[in-house]
């Protein structure tokens, strides 16, 4: 018998299952299989484990159901407690792997790299020239047993009641903090979470590296007026337009300034910058180190953000070479030409770089770089930036899916990684960082 598609089906929300838990799936969670043998998803809980797990999305037609582990009958080795009391079922969204040992949540994020490589790619770890580990950022050093207290930016959302908290895992619900473990000091000090904030949807808390730099972002509900903000620090406030959803200053600077690379950089809120201290630091390390510039080099930046790595390449590419960035966000433009303004062999072109790339006239590169957002490049990118022929292409990606997606279409056009290193740039998440180093095989077609 058919089931009827427009029939509502019955929900499994509450249904609670006995489980042994399987290997770690991207996304922060790990895949079980109920004694009927239907998939589930479920968070707080480690490969090994046998866990309660209770259903917290799904319908009995769903092809998999999300669930959290409730109760641990048997649990992994690399179990702790959670430091965070709001880490949890039901709480912050926040964190993925807080209940596991830090050398633990780096071998899940390996393990993931490493299937998704294999599925989407076809690539093995060696293959893909990778060690198959994952590693902090250069010079992480969080003593053992301290939460590492690295996002230099946080995104609170303010409840009904104007109590500032983070939203819990795939919900708008608010779960009220007095604390975040991994916000950075600067962030903290500012102290979002102790104040109200009534008539605020958002307060994006920023506490810059190298400067000292302080801003606090809100974002009104609608009709809210804007609470007169006696902040601990001396701090910019900017807010967001209720009509136009533009940044508009209330006082102080419309920008914070970032170290990393031996420079400053102005970023502006809404241009794009790495939260981890170190994340900017250690990418142009990698990018570099894979790139190998020449003096003479004419060198990509795709996706450049207020050009982190044109700066960078402009130095080691001289007088006689050139360095074309590429990035939509108006704002992160302007950042990037005020920013790289002393270095006269760099260009910065606004616009999507599906577009803007086959507009410049550019039919060759010696080096490129593209740092392309979660959904990575695509396969028409992939396929224009390989006829330029450069003899380097290093590929940083926030998403493991979106490199091996990408890494299978450069290999289409002739280019395999040749190495691949894995960052740890998001302790307790379940985000990784990753920075492929492609070069052209014999057969280029
Ligand atoms: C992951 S960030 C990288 C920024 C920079 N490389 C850095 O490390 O600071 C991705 C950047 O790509 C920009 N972006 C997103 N889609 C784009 C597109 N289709 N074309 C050009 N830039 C894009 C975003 O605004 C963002 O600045």
């Amino acid at each position: 018998m058919q089931t009827d598609p427009t029939e509502p089906t019955k929900s499994l929300v509450g249904e609670e299952y006995e489980v042994e838990v399987g290997p770690v799936a991207h996304g922060g969670h790990c895949v079980a299989r109920t004694e009927t043998g239907r998939v589930l998803f479920v968070r707080h809980t480690l490969p090994g484990e046998r866990v309660v797990a209770r259903v917290t999305e799904g319908e009995e037609t769903s092809r998999f159901l999300r669930a959290d582990a409730v109760e641990v009958l048997e649990a992994s080795k690399d179990r702790v407690p959670a430091p965070c009391p709001f880490s949890g079922p039901g709480k912050c969204g926040g964190c993925d792997w807080q209940h596991a040992k830090p050398g633990a949540q780096r071998r899940l994020k390996g393990e993931v790299v490493a299937e998704q490589l294999r599925r989407l790619a076809g690539l093995t770890p060696d293959e893909a020239g990778w060690d198959g580990t994952v590693v902090p950022a250069e010079g992480d050093k969080v003593p053992a047993g301290e939460v590492p207290a690295w996002r230099t930016r946080v995104q609170y959302a303010v409840d009904p009641e104007g109590r500032a908290g983070l939203r819990k895992h795939r919900s708008h619900e608010v779960q009220p903090i007095d604390r975040c473990l991994i916000a950075a000091p600067g962030v903290t000090e500012l102290g979002v979470e102790r104040r109200s904030w009534p008539g605020i949807a958002s307060v994006e808390a920023i506490a810059a590296t190298g400067s000292g730099d302080r801003q606090v972002v809100l974002t009104p509900r609608p009709g809210g007026r804007l609470p007169l903000v006696e902040l601990d620090k001396p701090v910019s406030v900017l807010r967001v337009g209720e009509k136009d959803h533009r940044i508009h200053r209330v006082h102080g600077r419309p920008f914070v300034r970032e170290r990393a690379a031996d420079r400053t950089w102005r970023v502006a809120e809404g241009g794009f910058w790495q939260v981890h201290p170190k994340a900017a630091d250690t990418l142009v390390q990698a990018v570099m180190q894979g790139l190998m510039p020449r003096k003479g080099d004419m060198a990509l930046d795709l996706y450049c953000g207020v050009g982190l790595f044109a700066g960078a390449l402009a130095e080691r590419v001289g007088d006689k070479g050139a360095v074309l960035g590429i990035e939509s966000n108006k704002r992160a433009v302007e950042d990037a030409r005020h920013n790289l303004q002393d270095l006269d062999r760099v260009r910065i072109e606004h616009g999507k770089v599906e577009s803007v790339l086959p507009r410049t006239g550019i039919d060759s590169a010696d080096i490129v770089v593209l740092d392309p957002p979660r959904a990575g490049a695509g396969k028409e990118t992939v396929r224009h930036l390989a006829g330029l022929g450069a003899r380097r292409i290093a590929y940083v990606a926030c998403d493991p899916a979106a490199l091996a997606r990408d890494l299978k279409y450069f290999a289409a056009e002739g280019y395999r990684p040749v190495t691949l290193r894995a960052f740890d740039l998001f302790p307790m998440t379940h985000h990784v960082e990753c920075v492929a180093i492609l070069k052209p095989t014999g057969n280029r077609v």
